[in-house]
């Protein structure tokens, strides 16, 4: 089986497709980073592309006049890779219906808290706020509902009582960095299966699958 083809969508540090470079690295995943591209020219994820021998592609929200301009030049370049898997790694754009569509079935997203609470952004400082003693990440397929796809896996971490915004992002941040590759993998290990039987996306399909959820 040739490996899974993936294309990475970033917009800033890039700690998560780093730990999916070094999976790939090890051999631990059956999968090629065809390339990497960002809505920020100076996201440091694209020195981690660049390090490790990954092609890179820079295009910019500033640079269109709206939203679907930019999404269609984005399908385009996407779709040039012929990826089995597109993988949103912290790319802090809303895609439009159409490029959803587009790839619906296979594309992930990670998002930092325990999907359905707190969908959108600033979610550690929501959890803290709320005064919740438990939070966590999920990894998703990407809908036209944001952060509303069909969860894969998540990991849960306590939330302690002088834990500030950065503190518990980095406690998720560790979390992030292990299920993101093992959803990966199993997608990449999935996929012919995935193209057969789920030919036409059908969330209710999808196999269950149980939370990680460190002792
Ligand atoms: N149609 C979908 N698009 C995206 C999804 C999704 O599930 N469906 N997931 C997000 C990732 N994400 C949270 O996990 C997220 C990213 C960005 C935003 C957001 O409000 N972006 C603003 C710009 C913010 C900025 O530039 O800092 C915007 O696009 O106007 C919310 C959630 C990826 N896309
Ligand atoms: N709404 C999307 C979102 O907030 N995603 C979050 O962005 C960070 C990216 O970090 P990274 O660039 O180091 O991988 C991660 O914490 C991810 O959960």
């Amino acid at each position: 089986m040739t490996p899974c083809r993936l294309v990475v969508l970033i917009s800033g540090s890039g700690s998560n497709l780093q730990a999916i470079i070094d999976a790939c690295a090890r051999g631990e995943i059956k999968a090629e980073i065809a390339a990497v591209i960002s809505n920020k020219a100076d996201a440091y994820g694209l020195e981690r592309a660049k390090n490790a021998g990954i092609q890179t592609r820079v295009l910019s929200h500033k640079d269109f006049d709206s939203r679907e301009a930019y999404d269609a030049e984005l399908m385009d370049i996407i779709d040039n890779f012929e990826p089995n898997l597109v993988v949103l790694a912290g790319f802090m754009r809303i895609l439009t219906p159409s490029l959803v569509q587009k790839f619906k079935g296979k594309m992930l997203n990670i998002h930092p808290s325990l999907l359905p609470k707190y969908q959108g952004l600033n979610t550690h400082q929501r959890a803290i706020d709320a005064k919740d003693d438990v939070h966590g990440v999920s990894v998703h397929f990407v809908t036209e509902e944001l952060d509303g796809g069909p969860v894969v896996l998540q990991a849960k971490v306590p939330v302690l009582e002088n834990d500030t915004a950065e503190t518990l992002a980095q406690r998720v941040h560790q979390q992030e960095h292990i299920i993101y590759p093992l959803v990966v993998k199993w997608f990449s290990e999935q996929r012919l299966k995935m193209e057969a039987d789920y030919a036409v996306f059908d969330e209710k399909k999808l196999p269950a699958h149980g939370a990680h959820y460190p002792e």
